[in-house]
């Protein structure tokens, strides 16, 4: 293996020093090392992603493995969890290792794949959780995104369930009933453009439910893409109760509103959907207080006949992992102690992933990511990894430029370019 010394870092914005890596592990020395000019770059522990969409198996017109982790090595993730809504769904053994495989053999970042809670993510029975968690993928995030586990009885069992090898249930939060026909935010944009809402009590009324299941089960919930004022408030008394709760919030939620939506561009059609003003700054203070723990990137590839339609066809979500660092940064500014809570360490802790979102001392592995904080680039769609192009950033210019990633001490990200 090569060793490498990072000459002139800064580790989470501290004063410049020189960091080597030998045998994927952090040391204080290194022998003929290849020497990295990181003056001006700091690093930040390799980012997780506990919400991600590969798109394989099924829609590998949308999204690989290999593209969805190049995407992410790019972003500086260095372990991406792998969503069920594939097709097939993720909900046996089988598929959730095909999809770890792919992720191994990609060999860009560590691809932990989030099984079903429900069969085919029809919501009307259980997947085989325990199958999942005792494969070679070792589950232990079980999801029905793209669908809310609505029916409370297999809510209550899936939490019962996984409960015995604490296990996490991360509930897409959306009560159907309140949402048919839904195209966007529930408000006054909605009311304008004379499209159906989408009413933030639709999600604030499941995670106010599902926060009471957990709480009598004593299970663990994790909440994804939380979108509204209302959600924030459920959590923050859940959470004073002592709930074993945590929630997720997406770049995209903390810095695009709703009005985005007259332009009727469906590249700004997601779900949850873009929200006002008021919840994104809800959302901001959340995140900073720890009421939201992470940032999830909810990244969505579509293939173009998929976005490039009517709004009222197209499908919602956005790609994400090679935007969300910047986005983050615009939001948060330069609080690097922050970011590497929000989006590598508390990630990682959440979901029981060792090797991912340490110290960057000597002796923890190098899963680290170099960011050039004084960079200002102009996202242009053309220019991601991604198999997709449906970013909602196209021609804004963000802070931030990735410089490079290591996995394990060898790099997949550097000058900016993938590896591989
Ligand atoms: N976020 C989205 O708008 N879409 C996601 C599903 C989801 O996260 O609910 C997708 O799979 O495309
Ligand atoms: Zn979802
Ligand atoms: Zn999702």
């Amino acid at each position: 293996m090569t060793s490498y010394l990072l000459r002139g870092v800064s580790l989470l914005g501290a004063a410049p020093t020189d960091v080597h890596i030998v045998d994927g592990r952090i040391s204080d020395r290194s022998s003929d090392p290849e020497i990295i000019d990181a003056a001006g770059l700091v690093a930040l522990p390799g980012l997780v992603d506990l919400h991600t969409h590969l798109r394989e198996p099924g829609r590998e017109d949308a999204e690989t493995v290999e593209t969805g982790s190049r995407s992410a090595a790019l972003g500086g993730y260095t372990a991406v969890f792998a969503m069920a809504n594939t097709s097939p769904v993720a909900d046996t053994a089988g598929v959730v290792e095909q999809v770890w495989r792919l992720g191994r053999e990609a060999g860009l970042v560590d691809v932990q794949p989030i099984g079903a809670v429900t069969v085919g993510l029809a919501g009307k029975q259980l997947a085989e959780l325990g199958a999942m968690a005792s494969s070679a993928a070792g589950v232990r995030i079980f999801s029905d995104d793209g669908h809310c586990v609505a029916d409370p009885r297999l809510m209550r069992r899936a939490l019962e369930y996984v409960k015995a090898f604490d296990g996490i249930i991360a509930q897409h939060a959306e009560e159907p009933r309140l949402t048919e026909g839904a195209q966007m935010h529930e408000g006054e944009v909605s009311t304008r453009l004379g499209l159906t809402g989408w009413p933030a009590v639709a999600e604030e009324a499941i995670i106010a439910r599902d926060v009471l299941l957990a709480e009598h089960v004593g299970s663990r919930l994790h909440v994804c893409h939380v979108s509204t004022a209302g959600s924030v408030e459920v959590l923050r008394q859940a959470k004073a109760r002592g709930v074993r709760v945590t929630a997720e919030v997406t770049p995209h939620h903390l810095l695009l509103t709703d009005e985005l939506a007259a332009s009727y561009d469906p590249v700004y059609k997601v779900n949850p959907p873009l929200r006002t003003a008021s919840d994104v700054q809800a959302l901001r203070d959340a995140l900073v207080e720890g009421v939201i723990d992470i940032v999830a990137t909810d990244h969505a590839p579509h293939a173009v006949e998929d976005k490039e339609c009517e709004w009222a066809y197209a499908r919602p979500g956005m790609v994400g992992l090679e935007t969300a660092l910047p986005v983050v940064l615009s939001v948060l500014g330069e609080r690097w102690d922050l970011i590497a809570e929000r989006m590598s360490r508390t990630p990682a802790r959440i979901a029981g992933l060792t090797g991912h979102g340490t110290d960057l001392s000597v002796g923890s592995p190098a899963n680290l990511t170099l960011v050039d904080p004084s960079a200002r680039r102009v996202v242009d769609p053309a220019e991601l990894a991604s198999r997709s192009r449906n970013t909602p950033y196209a021609g804004t210019t963000l802070p931030g430029r990735i410089v490079a990633t290591f996995l394990r001490g060898e790099p997949t990200v550097l000058d900016g370019k993938a590896v591989k």
